[in-house]
């Protein structure tokens, strides 16, 4: 039985992809559950299936095997309790629209009047700081903008968790920065629940509460690692941490030992 906090629990997740030259197992045996509440990161080696992981998780894709639930029910579809954000924010967002459209556009389904609407989009902009350009297209917009574009949002949608797929592998590494900060801001202050992938050891560790080491594809769970770091963090003081440095090189290691096979057997096919 779940906890009541439990807000995501995964057991047992299993994804064969079947295709005309054989079949593909990207994942083995996956399960953890998330507090709501939480900020959890999820790194591993390059391919390794943090993508079908995570589409499985929204409802994208059909698992093999195993089970998810949010809030205790099965997830069989897309959820209007999560709201994904995708590495590539410019295919995401719609050219033809305003920034303040492209906020807009999920809330259209929901039942709600044009003033809560309003109120949610308005809200949303401000969090992530783009007030001022609500009423430009995308494409007069920065890459970072336009990721922020995309975050608003998610959020104005009001998702139960947030679930975030690379989503900064495309920008430079101040723009990198200054989001990464944005994510922390808009967990700490609103309590969102983000599950967050990358492939970057060092942004998990700053960013994460928890961060979860994937083995090699067929992929299962290597290490649950607890990130002990204060939960105030800064770029540059947090980086400069001690433990800061030895957990991004425990995590690290873990990732190097995973592509040399050197992390023991994963758990038996079912
Ligand atoms: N539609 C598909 N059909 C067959 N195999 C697939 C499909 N999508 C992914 N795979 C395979 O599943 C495995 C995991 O892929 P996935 O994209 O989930 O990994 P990833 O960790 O997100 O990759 P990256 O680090 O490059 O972002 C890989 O071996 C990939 O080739």
């Amino acid at each position: 039985m779940p906890d009541r906090s439990t807000l995501l629990r995964v057991e047992h997740l299993r994804k064969v992809y079947g295709s005309s030259t054989g079949d593909v197992e990207a994942i083995r045996d996956i399960s953890f559950s998330m507090d709501a509440g939480q900020l959890v990161c999820i790194v591993g080696p390059s391919g390794c299936g943090k993508t079908t992981l995570l589409k499985c998780l929204a409802g994208l894709l059909r698992p093999t095997g195993g089970v998810v639930e949010m809030d205790g029910s099965p997830v069989t579809g897309p959820s209007p309790a999560m709201a994904v954000v995708f590495q590539e924010y410019g295919r995401s967002l719609f050219p033809w629209l305003t920034v303040r459209g492209n906020v807009e556009l999920p809330l259209r389904h929901q039942k709600l009047t044009r003033a809560e609407r309003h109120t949610l989009v308005a809200d949303a902009l401000a969090a992530v700081g783009l007030a001022p350009v609500a009423g430009s297209h995308p494409w007069q917009l920065s890459g970072g903008m336009q990721q922020r574009v995309a975050i608003a949002r998610a959020i104005a949608y009001q998702p139960e968790v947030l679930i975030m797929d690379e989503p900064f592998a495309a920008v430079d590494a101040q723009t990198r920065a200054d989001l990464e900060d944005l994510v922390r801001e808009l967990h700490v202050s609103r309590g969102i629940s983000v599950l967050f992938v990358t492939h970057d050891i060092d942004e998990s560790v700053y960013l994460g509460q928890r961060v979860l080491v994937l083995s090699q594809s067929p992929t299962w769970v290597q290490e649950d690692l607890a990130i002990d770091l204060p939960p105030a963090r800064d770029q540059i003081t947090t980086r400069a941490l001690p433990r800061f440095t030895e957990l991004r090189t425990h995590v690290y290691d873990q990732i190097q030992r995973a592509k040399r096979g050197q992390v023991g057997s994963p758990p038996a096919a079912p």
